[in-house]
């Protein structure tokens, strides 16, 4: 168990280059681990991501009879598929504050049937599942509300499910898509399955990732761009025998910002062009504010010479990322703009309100609107104490405030709990320890 102090003071780092294995990604990791637990045969996978979230979403599948095994210490995993069954009828299951379990778990276990309930954090009791759970209850699932409508904790019970045509609003979260996209060949019975999009459909890359994985695991949808997707009949999902996790394309985003902010070259390994997280796109918004990326089948490398240019776009389609630009957008020339990011809002906390009142702290101003933030950089960064509300791209993020000279040496940027980067990034501080350069001033 590592351990972690109750806030970490960083020193101002004057350069930043070295080289970061990534962790494995996180959406990857989660949607395995599921189709594997439905499919018919064994999967063995390799480099899973081990974090909290990876942690809920196996101690879950445990608790429903899925038997797995760990490979002595490595991030090697068998799973013994159970072939669209759940050997244990009745589980209470601690979901954390992971929306890649909880949300297609509650899918796949309205579908399948059983008496189950699904809680977590007391954060994850305020994240949104209503538009999931209406679309599962219209086709004849029996998904109640023991809190708070519309949220969870949820309560399970066996429906009669008659699936053929289905809707789902798309504009508060696309893992709602992905959960029915999911579940939906368990659903098949002797007429194809089609899923409706109402509405705008938001963070459309992870639905790619979801397709993508659902296809290794032997079940192609097809699709009407982003408006309807069909699963036919005679499909179910079969292991491929093995999976390969790629790095973690939202963890490469601060190590790549730090190599555009401070110099570089800095380079990850475990993600590059052949990537199918949408999130590798977090590199064309470097390369507008000035960097050079350059990039290998599975590896990235950025650095810059100078000042970076501000930036104004839409970052709907990688809002995980596009968080680490709001900390970058600090060394900018200028105003920068990030659009179109109102799911923040129902995240691991208010990322709009939390990222707006800690760049403050640094000295940026900062107007805040219901999807988009513009920042101001500050003449020259305050030493802060920064706030991370529980959520683990905040404390990743708000670490590249203490990279150049901006922050004068021997200031520091705290970051307050940093513990909280265990959802997705255990180790997070010390990669980013050996990246950043404080002997250089
Ligand atoms: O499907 C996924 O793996 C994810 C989808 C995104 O959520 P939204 O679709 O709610 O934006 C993203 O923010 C989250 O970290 C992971
Ligand atoms: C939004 C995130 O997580 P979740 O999968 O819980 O939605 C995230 O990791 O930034």
């Amino acid at each position: 168990m590592k351990h972690y102090p109750h806030h970490l003071d960083l020193q101002a780092a004057a350069k930043a280059e070295g080289s970061v294995r990534l962790p494995g990604s996180k959406s990857i990791s989660n949607r395995t681990l599921l189709l594997a637990a439905l499919a018919h045969g064994t999967t063995r996978i390799f480099d899973l991501l081990a974090s909290d979230d990876t942690h809920v979403m196996l101690m879950a599948l445990q608790e429903l009879g899925i038997r797995w095994e760990q490979v002595g210490e490595t991030q090697q995993y068998i799973v013994h598929g159970a072939n669209g069954v759940l050997p244990v009828h009745q589980a209470d299951l601690f979901m954390g504050n992971a929306g890649t379990a909880i949300r297609p778990l509650t899918a796949a276990l309205a579908v399948i049937g059983g008496d189950y309930t699904l809680h977590g954090v007391s954060r994850m009791h305020e994240r949104p599942i209503g538009d999931l759970v209406d679309a599962l209850n219209a086709i004849g699932t029996r998904i109640s509300y023991t809190g708070e409508q519309g949220y969870p904790p949820l309560h399970i019970q066996r429906g009669r499910i008659h699936a053929q045509r289905m809707q789902v609003r798309g504009n508060v979260s696309s893992q709602f898509l992905t959960a029915l996209l999911m579940a939906a060949p368990l659903m098949v019975k002797d007429e194809p399955v089609t899923i409706d999009v109402i509405g705008e459909l938001i963070s459309k890359p992870y639905i790619e990732i979801t397709l993508n994985l659902m296809r290794r695991f032997g079940v192609v949808v097809e699709r009407d761009g982003w408006q309807s997707f069909t699963v036919p009949t005679g499909q179910r999902y079969v292991s491929p025998g093995t999976i390969h996790v790629e790095g973690d394309a939202s963890s490469a985003s601060y190590y790549l910002a730090a190599g555009a902010i401070a110099g570089g070259p800095v380079r990850v390994e475990g993600v590059g062009k052949d990537s199918i997280q949408g999130d590798v796109r977090f590199v064309e918004a470097l390369e507008q504010m000035g960097a050079t990326i350059t990039m290998g089948d599975n590896w990235i490398v950025a650095k810059s010479n100078g000042v970076l240019k501000a930036i104004d776009a839409d970052f709907n389609h990688i809002p995980d990322a596009a968080m680490t630009i709001a900390v970058a957008a600090l060394y900018a020339d200028g105003v920068s703009t990030l659009r179109n990011i109102a799911s923040w809002r129902v995240k691991e906390t208010d990322r709009i309100a939390a990222m707006a009142t800690e760049l403050r702290k640094l000295g940026a101003a900062v107007e805040e609107g219901a999807d988009y933030l513009r920042i101001t950089p500050p003449a020259e960064i305050r030493a802060a104490a920064i706030d991370t509300y529980d959520d683990h791209r905040m404390a990743m993020c708000f670490s590249l405030a203490s990279l150049t000279g901006t922050v004068r040496r021997g200031n520091t940027i705290r970051i307050n709990d940093p513990k909280c980067v265990a959802k997705t990034f255990p180790d997070y501080f010390d990669a980013f320890a050996k990246i950043a350069r404080n002997d250089l001033f």
